[in-house]
């Protein structure tokens, strides 16, 4: 197998962004007077955009109006916090270089609003090392719906089967399944080995280079 282009994810896959995100979730919580939640919860409140994390970790009784102000005070504290203490996991440096040696492109497609993945990814990612780099954008559906995916296949020129996706949830799993890619899970990000497998993961890895190793078939 010979896969010539990677989709990743980017939180809980290429970085672990878990802290600032729950320190600005619960900054959120204390301005609006809302019980807050430990930092652990918010691996399973991440993964589906902006909206749904705030309707995630408000009271359930909150109207769509105070959801969208929760995402207006969101978007003001994590535009200040988000570089705080995310960090890129062990290995995925490495990964990426070894991938570009080999010639294969390399995209990211994220939940994550679009901004924000496009700051995260010039400050932790610099030298402009991925080919396409897309977050949730306006009139985009976004993951699990395979339009990002598709786009980004048609923009590098390449087929979808020709695609591998690499993410840490079932609902990346789910888009590479639905985009007609072959679906790598990643095992130190925010999710189980049972979630991904459920979710048709085709294959699971633990570490970094093991998707060097199954990208590129032979050396
Ligand atoms: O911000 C989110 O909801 C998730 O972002 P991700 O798609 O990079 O995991």
């Amino acid at each position: 197998m010979h896969k010539k282009t990677v989709i990743f994810d980017l939180d809980g896959t290429l970085l672990d962004t878990l802290e600032d995100l729950a320190y600005a979730g619960n900054a959120v919580l204390a301005e609006c007077g809302f019980p807050q939640h430990p930092v652990d919860k918010y691996k399973y409140f991440v993964g589906d955009g902006m909206r749904v994390l705030m309707e995630r970790i408000a009271p359930s009784t909150c109207t769509p109006e105070k959801i969208d102000q929760c995402c207006t005070i969101f978007n003001r504290i994590y535009g200040e916090c988000w570089h705080r203490r995310t960090t890129l996991y062990p290995g995925i440096e490495n990964m990426l270089k070894r991938l570009r040696e080999k010639g294969v492109r390399l995209a990211i497609l994220s939940n994550k609003p679009h901004q924000f993945t496009t700051v995260c990814v010039d400050r932790f990612f610099p030298g402009q090392r991925f080919d396409l780099v897309f977050g949730q954008r306006e009139n985009v559906k976004k993951k699990p719906d395979p339009a990002g995916a598709f786009e980004i296949a048609a923009k590098l020129d390449v087929q979808p089967a020709d695609c591998v996706y690499v993410g840490d949830t079932a609902v990346d799993m789910q888009t590479g399944k639905s985009a007609g890619m072959f679906t790598i899970g990643v095992l130190w990000g925010f999710r189980t080995f049972d979630e991904l497998r459920e979710n048709n993961a085709d294959l699971i890895v633990d570490h970094p280079m093991e998707i060097v190793d199954h990208v590129i078939s032979a050396g």
